[in-house]
C-alpha cells in the first residue's frame, strides 16, 4: 500500500490477451507534479498500461484510482476520464492539419463546446491570455496563424501537448515524444517536458536514453518488463541495475 496521498495508484492491475499477460500484477504510484518516465522493452506492456489509465480497455483484476482514491477508474469510461483531466498523446501526431496552431489550440480549450461554437464563438479574454501562454510554452508563437499541416514533425508533436495543456490536462500521458525527431527537437522536447513538471503530472514513454537521461535527472524511472514492474528508482540506479542491463539495455547495447 502506498502511504502518500498519490495522483494516480494502480494495484494488482492484470490485463490478458487471449490468456497472456500484458500487464501482470502491477503496481505503480504517481505523485502530483512528477515527471514519471516509464521505459521497458518491446512487449513490456507500456501502451497497455497508458490504454488502462484512460479507460480505453479494462483489467481483468485489479484497482485504479485517482486523486488519492476520491476517483475510481475502473468505474468510468473514457470520456469520464478524460474529463477528470487525464490527456493523452500518441506517438503519431493527430493535430487538425487543416487549421491553424491557434485554431487547433482553441478546439482543445477545456469547456469547448462543439467545433463550430469553439472556432466561431467568442473566446474569453482569459481563453486568449491562456492560448498565448501555451503558445510561448511550446515555442510556437511564431507560427500561430500558420497551419498545423505545414509544422515540421517536432513542432507538430509540441502543438499536440499544447493542446494538452489548453484541455488542462492534469495529468499528461505522452507515448514517445521523441520518436523520429531530430536531436535538436528532442532536446527541445525534453526541455518542454521539464517546464511543465511540477505545474502538471507527467508520464513519459521512451526508449532514446539520451532524452530518458536528460529529462529524468534526480527523478524516479520505472522499468516494465512483462507487464510487471521490474525496478524504479533514479536513472543511473536503474541503467546499472544487472536485471534491466539483461532484459532491456543489455540487448540495446549490444544492438548498437
Ligand atoms: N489487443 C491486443 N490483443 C492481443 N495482444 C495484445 C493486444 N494489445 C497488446 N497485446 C500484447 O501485449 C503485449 C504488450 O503490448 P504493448 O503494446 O502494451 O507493449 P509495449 O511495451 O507498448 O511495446 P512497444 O514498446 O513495442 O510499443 C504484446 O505482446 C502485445 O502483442
Amino acid at each position: 500500500m502506498h502511504q502518500k496521498p498519490f495522483l494516480l495508484a494502480a494495484e494488482g492491475l492484470t490485463r490478458s490477451f487471449d490468456g497472456f499477460k500484458a500487464i501482470n500484477d502491477l503496481n505503480f504510484y504517481l505523485d502530483e507534479g512528477e515527471l514519471r518516465t516509464v521505459i521497458g522493452p518491446n512487449g513490456a506492456g507500456k501502451t497497455t498500461f497508458l490504454d488502462l489509465i484512460t479507460g480505453r480497455t479494462k483489467p481483468d483484476v485489479g484497482s485504479l484510482k485517482w486523486d488519492d482514491a476520491k476517483y475510481d477508474l475502473l468505474k468510468m469510461n473514457e470520456y469520464e476520464i478524460y474529463r477528470l483531466g487525464i490527456g493523452r498523446k500518441f506517438q503519431t501526431p493527430t493535430v487538425y492539419n487543416d487549421h491553424t496552431v491557434t485554431e487547433n489550440l482553441i478546439l482543445s480549450l477545456a469547456g469547448s463546446r462543439g467545433i463550430w461554437h469553439s472556432l466561431f464563438g467568442k473566446i474569453t479574454s482569459e481563453q486568449k491570455d491562456r492560448i498565448a501562454e501555451i503558445l510561448t510554452t511550446i515555442k510556437l508563437a511564431d507560427s500561430a496563424h500558420r497551419k498545423a499541416g505545414i509544422l515540421a514533425h517536432g513542432q507538430k508533436q509540441w502543438l499536440e501537448i499544447g493542446m494538452l495543456l489548453a484541455q488542462e490536462a492534469r495529468l499528461l500521458l505522452v507515448d514517445e515524444p521523441a520518436a523520429g525527431m531530430t536531436d535538436e527537437e528532442t532536446y527541445r522536447t525534453g526541455e518542454l517536458l521539464l517546464s511543465l513538471a511540477g505545474k502538471h503530472t507527467i508520464v513519459v514513454i521512451e526508449h532514446d536514453m539520451t532524452f530518458v537521461r536528460q529529462i529524468s535527472q534526480g527523478r524516479k524511472v520505472t522499468v516494465l518488463h512483462q507487464g510487471h514492474v521490474l525496478c524504479e528508482g533514479p536513472v543511473d540506479e536503474v541503467q546499472s541495475d544487472e536485471r534491466v542491463i539483461e532484459v532491456y539495455l543489455g540487448r540495446k547495447s549490444k544492438a548498437a
